[in-house]
């Protein structure tokens, strides 16, 4: 069936097939796909005159025009090591926010974000970065993207502020800028008179700031963050996270911070990608993805708790008694209307009810399951 708003016709040269297959290779025949190819080549547009060819398209192409709805656009992205499939066919159409990329050691979250910043070339696929083909990053890409690596990044020898200045002049800045910029992300990340001193002498925590006003300091339109917690006392992460967390909300920054840390994640991200054996697991908002494993309840009882476990098997309901005292119940409905209900019929003590408890975690140790069982 042809797609409404485009003529298929037959192509009439040889360099027309040619450019049809490219297109062809890369994706549909759809409106979208039109903006895409023009992206690719803005020399020709060719189309297929082949009704089977067009039912048989993959999913739409991400498209430059729509770079606004998505800050991330990957399309079978896939990246080989030797024998390692770091990453394995990863497509996935990412809208701005606060973004989590959640995955176990060895995942593929540093592999995906390298690939995506054009350090890494990937074995097959595309992927487009604020809708830029991340083939064609160049500077002014640089200038639009900020980056926080997971290890060391500084330059050694150099203090804090003329490290953050210099990395303001690299992303496109004048001296003058980048030095005022420096000074005042260097206060936004929470370092004082420190950043006059030579970053090799900086503890853990300060190194992470470091990097993060680095990443911050020309202003990028999607920042890319790399473990940022890792080594950071208590305080230091908390503080971490506000800031990272603020991001978005405040300035309008999409940001890609990858973890293992479940809580770090859930705390400041409104969007997740659950990532193993290089594959994505999941990638959904926060909020569905919570929707979706809804379905368990905690109770802690004020008392009578054996009352409480007789009335639950008498219901019939799966449940299971926790060291801390309290009920982990299958819930049979997304309310907890039954279990008032319960406590009622049985005048049963009321207690606390905690619907939905540590949903990411076990979403989480879900996925990781089931990729396990996959790969087995
Ligand atoms: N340059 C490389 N050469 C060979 N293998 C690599 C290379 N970089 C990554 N890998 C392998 O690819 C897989 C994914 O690594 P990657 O660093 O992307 O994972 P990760 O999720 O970021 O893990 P971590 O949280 O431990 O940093 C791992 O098995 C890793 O050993």
């Amino acid at each position: 069936m042809e797609p409404a708003g485009l003529r298929l016709t037959r192509p009439t040269s040889e360099s027309d097939w040619e450019i049809g297959c490219n297109f062809w290779g890369h994706g549909c025949v759809t409106r979208e796909a039109i903006g895409s190819f023009r992206f690719l080549s803005p020399l020709k547009l060719v189309t297929f005159s082949s009704p089977d060819v067009v039912s048989a398209a993959p999913p739409p192409l991400p498209t430059e025009r729509n770079a606004r709805d998505y800050v991330i656009q990957a399309d079978g992205l896939t990246k080989v090591y030797g024998a390692q499939r770091a990453l394995d066919g990863v497509t996935l159409h990412v809208p701005p926010g606060t973004i989590g990329l959640l995955g176990p050691n060895g995942a593929g979250k540093s592999t995906f974000i390298k690939c995506l910043l054009n350090l890494e070339t990937p074995t097959s696929g595309r992927a487009l970065v604020l809708g830029r083909d991340i083939r064609a990053s160049n500077r002014e890409s640089r200038e639009r993207v900020g980056y926080s690596p997971e290890q060391d990044s500084h330059i050694p020898g150099v203090v804090g502020c003329e490290y953050v200045t210099y990395c303001g002049q690299l992303s496109g800045l004048s001296f003058k800028q980048a030095r005022q910029r420096a000074h005042e992300i260097l206060d936004l990340v929470g370092m004082g008179q420190e950043r006059y001193r030579k970053i090799d002498t900086y503890s853990t925590g300060m190194k992470q700031r470091a990097k993060l006003a680095q990443a911050l300091v020309h202003d990028p339109e999607i920042l890319f963050l790399d473990e940022p917690t890792n080594g950071l006392d208590p305080a230091g992460r908390e503080y971490f996270l506000r800031l990272i967390g603020s991001l978005h909300k405040q300035l309008g920054t999409s940001v890609v911070i990858s973890s293992h840390l479940l809580n770090d994640i859930e705390r400041i991200c409104d969007r997740v990608i659950i990532i193993a054996r290089g594959r994505v697991l999941e990638h959904d908002s926060m909020e569905n993805l919570k929707n979706r494993h809804r379905r368990i309840v905690e109770f802690a009882p004020s008392g009578e708790s054996d009352r409480v476990a007789a009335a639950l098997k008498a219901g019939a309901y799966k449940f299971e008694r926790l060291s801390n005292g309290r009920f982990r119940i299958e819930s049979p409905s997304d309310s907890v209307e039954w279990l008032l209900e319960l406590l009622r019929v049985h005048r049963l003590p009321p207690g606390e009810i905690v619907a939905n408890p540590n949903a990411l975690h076990e979403l989480f140790l879900r996925s990781l399951a089931s990729a396990d069982g996959n790969h087995a």
